[in-house]
């Protein structure tokens, strides 16, 4: 009994390098075909070399059948075993279990075979001694020359010297004296009708915003002593919903305000709408307001000054996206009356487990080794992360900037370009069921799934039969494994991780399970998995937009300014601002000014950029000498 898996290696999400090494392999002539992000003189042997240093073992037929069809090519063979009882064998030897955290890790489901398990041995072998080192306080984030330890935040007597260990311990007390301080009363907003805060508002986006949210789903209980609220973006309507929602509640409002840089945009200007919308209800933001961020940063330095109610730190050897159980996530899952030492209780827990050197007994290693097998360690397939439970809804996407930012390099740490990653994306079982599982079994096969797997339904005492012997909680059990069993059918791999229950421990625990996965794996690969070097690009992108509207703003006004006032064409504005290579940009400022009646389209369309001729309402006489 076996299935043969098709493996196309020509998928949109293959690595360049496969891209290239195919391109290359088929071509007639020795030259490869120049791809965008490659250079096109490079021999095809150097090829196999980077493809060598990028990660890949020698199963990858792509590498040795250089003599035949571009078709057979494209197609490798990965073999999966169906014989049932084997398969029995397989899940019992390879079953990993966590007693006191109820934690298993099922990883029969992926075809990996003793051979490659072998071959992947030295790579293991040096990714756990990088992961030692780390703990210990090497600068494993060379780039930015930082130490990496949000190990030591659950276990702060790891902390390589005392006064780390300390800044950890004193901020978890504070924590603690404060959450319990805002929830008994004891510190009270300063106009609120019944003395209490009850609402948070929490202000932070990536790092700073994904790990508290996933947490309040997953844990918050039905009636927390203060519910949670988002802004995680600087989308102005997004912002209004939500102090719309807080409505007379603002007065009874903790803002917590989070960036480890204390300078990102998004939530500057989050705060500076929401400081606006205190200002408006005749509310004081200061003695609401709480920052969490890097001392002396821009954020901590305002907050200061202004006196806000309190201020945590964040440290410079946590990274946003691994910075759930600093300030950043404890403080607003205490003041939801989650049990924070239980997380940090199972996060090390799991910490001991995944420091283990088998990868057999290491649930961390074990993921690491399917995520690896299963997409050629080149990030071929994508991770499909479905939980089946609906609390913990945002598991994946908390897991989506935890892998994709920490995987997701263009080079290695030998400076080799590699263009690394792992996609991950994902919903909930077994809603995703009715939506697009149906491609998973039956279309394009460039995935593998990840089960989330919770065995206790709901809390006891409160199940019934909605069908003789069948409960609704038996369903959820039948989708999922059904769901398994039927990719599986159809060659298509997945990992299963179950927990007993959703609580502080479990949860947790699995942040921890995932950072570690993410540690060991990027070692695997070669690449810092502590950096991000790519959203600055996106940033710098942004901020020149804005430094040309400004321009534009300008060109207009020169021209509104006139008697009579002067329409000017899309071209003529960008030969004003002498920037005619931006007209494109320019066009989308003047259409987006247009659709929030700040510049007036006097001719012509928006469809037909061409026609359109702009000014502004108003002639800024002040702007016109500034
Ligand atoms: O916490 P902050 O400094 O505001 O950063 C918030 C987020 O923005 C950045 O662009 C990074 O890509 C994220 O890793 C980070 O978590």
């Amino acid at each position: 009994g076996f299935i043969v898996r098709e493996e196309r290696l020509k998928t949109p999400s293959v690595s360049s390098i496969s891209h290239a090494m195919a391109s290359s392999l088929c071509s007639s002539s020795s030259t490869l075909i120049p791809k965008p992000h490659l250079p096109s003189s490079k021999p095809q042997s150097q090829f196999i070399e980077t493809l060598k240093t990028a990660g890949k073992p020698s199963r990858h037929i792509l590498l040795t059948h250089s003599s035949k069809s571009c078709d057979e090519l494209e197609v490798a063979k990965k073999v999966l075993e169906t014989d049932p009882k084997v398969l029995w064998e397989r899940y019992t030897e390879w079953l990993y279990q966590h007693k006191d955290l109820g934690l298993y890790l099922d990883v029969s489901r992926v075809g990996f075979t003793e051979e490659f398990v072998k071959e992947m041995e030295p790579r293991f072998i040096k990714a756990f001694k990088a992961m030692s080192e780390l703990e210990k306080g090497a600068i494993s984030n060379p780039d930015e020359g930082r130490m990496v330890g949000h190990y030591w935040l659950r276990n702060p007597k790891l902390s390589p010297n005392s006064f780390l260990r300390l800044q950890i311990e004193n901020t978890l007390a504070a924590i603690c004296a404060f959450s319990q301080e805002i929830i008994g009363g004891k510190i009270k907003p300063p106009s609120s009708p019944d003395g209490r805060f009850t609402q948070i508002l929490s202000v932070g986006i990536g790092g700073s915003a994904l790990g508290p949210q996933f947490v309040a789903e997953a844990l918050a209980p039905d009636n927390p002593p203060l519910k949670i609220r988002f802004i995680d973006n600087t989308d102005p309507a997004g912002i209004d919903h939500q102090i719309a929602q807080l409505g007379l509640e603002l007065a009874s409002t903790l803002v917590i305000v989070i960036s480890k840089s204390g300078g990102t945009p998004e939530t500057r200007n989050g705060l500076l709408e929401v400081q606006k919308a205190f200002r408006e209800a005749g509310l004081n933001f200061a003695k609401q307001g709480v920052a969490i961020t890097q001392e002396n940063s821009l954020l901590d330095n305002t907050a200061r000054i202004e006196g806000w109610l309190a201020r945590f730190p964040m440290f410079d050897w946590v990274g946003g996206r691994t910075s759930e159980m600093s300030a950043v996530g404890l403080l607003a899952a205490a003041l939801q009356g989650i049990d924070i030492k239980e997380m940090l209780a199972g996060a090390s827990l799991m910490d001991d487990a995944t420091r283990t050197p088998v990868v057999k007994n290491n649930p961390a290693a074990l993921l690491a080794l399917c995520w690896y097998w299963a997409s050629d360690g080149v990030g071929s397939k994508d991770m499909v992360v479905l939980p089946y439970k609906d609390s913990l809804l945002l598991f994946s996407r908390y897991l989506q900037q935890l892998v994709m930012e920490s995987l997701g390099k263009e080079f290695d740490l030998d400076g080799n370009r590699v263009n690394q990653g792992l996609t991950v994306y994902g919903n909930k079982g077994s809603t995703d069921q009715h939506a697009y599982i149906q491609q998973l079994r039956e279309g394009v096969h460039n995935f593998f799934a990840t089960f989330i797997e919770v065995l206790r339904d709901r809390p006891p005492g409160h199940d019934w039969e909605l069908e003789p012997g069948v409960t609704c909680g038996d369903y959820l059990f039948g989708m999922l494994q059904g769901t398994r069993s039927a990719l599986y059918a159809n060659g298509r791999e997945s990992v299963t991780v179950t927990v007993q229950e959703v609580t502080p421990r479990s949860v947790g625990a699995l942040i921890a399970l995932y950072e570690r996965a993410v540690g060991i794996y990027a070692s695997l690969v070669n690449v810092n998995a502590y950096h991000q070097p790519g959203v600055e690009a996106g940033k710098k992108a942004a901020g020149e937009v804005l430094a040309l509207q400004k321009r534009v703003l300008a060109v207009l006004n020169e021209a509104s300014c006139k008697d009579p006032v002067e329409p000017l064409s899309i071209e003529e504005v960008a030969d004003r601002c002498h920037a005619p290579e931006d007209i494109e940009m320019i066009y989308k400022i003047i259409a987006h000014m247009a659709a929030n009646d700040r510049a007036i389209i006097a001719e012509g369309d928006c469809g037909s950029p061409r026609s359109v001729k702009v000014f502004l309402g108003e002639c800024n006489v002040d702007a016109l000498y500034a």
